[in-house]
């Protein structure tokens, strides 16, 4: 399995009160699968989902993505897991301001060991002609549009995805959605996916259910639609 989470567990505390966000969640996922967490606010799936990233920490338990055992990682070796295997896609698309589409690009390609051609990836989430345009003269959609080339510049094995569309209008969402699946297909790219939305789900090999704190339920769906052909 490409990512593998065995008995992970996390809890946060502040003052006397200890919660438990992860209470041994235990998941799998394929190489160049598309995996999506459905579950309501506070169940710890952006927990989960950073600590398969790199931007966070573990109590105990265990997750491998790509025979890399990211749990035992010191500090150092976690910056350099994350700058080489992983991009990141959030819901408020945390472009630079003052840089231009393109220049938010390079920032991080030119920190990359094997980056994609900058103008290519532009090209493929459709945004080469505003490639001098800066994120404030730009719609949503278009941001996030840029985020996704952001991530995917680096040519990440995983890319980890919180709520992409959680901002965005029912069309745009499924524009985006339709990248997601074409840069999974183009690029072998294996996608972890955070949503509120069900009918995401469809587009998955695997979804999991998560509920305080724990995986309920994964399913392997073995009817993957096109993402054109989602509805809500
Ligand atoms: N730094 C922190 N300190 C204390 N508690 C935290 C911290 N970060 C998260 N939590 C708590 O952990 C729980 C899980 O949070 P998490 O963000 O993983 O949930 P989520 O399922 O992603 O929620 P949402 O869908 O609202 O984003 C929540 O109850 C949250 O309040």
């Amino acid at each position: 399995m490409f990512i593998k989470v065995e008995n992970l567990k996390k809890s946060y505390r502040t003052g006397d009160v200890k919660t438990d966000v992860l209470k041994g969640v235990k998941m799998s996922l394929g190489k160049g699968e598309i995996g999506v967490i459905l579950g309501p606010s506070g169940s710890g799936k952006s927990t989960l989902l950073n600590i398969i990233g790199g931007i966070d920490r573990c109590d105990s338990g265990k997750v491998t993505v790509d025979d890399i055992e990211v749990t035992n990682l010191t500090d150092d070796q976690l910056t350099d897991y994350r700058r080489e295997n992983i991009g990141f896609i959030f819901q408020f698309y945390n472009l630079i301001p003052n840089l231009t589409v393109g220049e938010n690009i390079e920032v991080v390609s030119n920190i990359s060991r094997s980056p994609l051609d900058t103008d290519e990836v532009l090209k493929a989430v459709g945004m080469l002609d505003k490639k001098y345009r800066f994120p404030r003269e730009l719609s949503g959609g278009e941001q996030q549009r840029v985020s996704i080339a952001r991530a995917v510049v680096k040519n990440p094995k995983l890319l980890l995805c919180d709520e992409p569309t959680g901002a965005l209008d029912f069309s745009t969402s499924r524009e985006i959605l339709k990248l997601l699946q074409q840069i999974n297909r183009d690029f072998g790219t294996t996608i972890l996916m955070i949503t509120h939305n069900t009918a995401i789900s469809a587009m998955a090999n695997r979804v999991y259910r998560m509920r305080s704190g724990e995986i309920v339920e994964e399913i392997i769906n073995e009817r993957i639609i096109h993402a054109e052909r989602i509805e809500w």
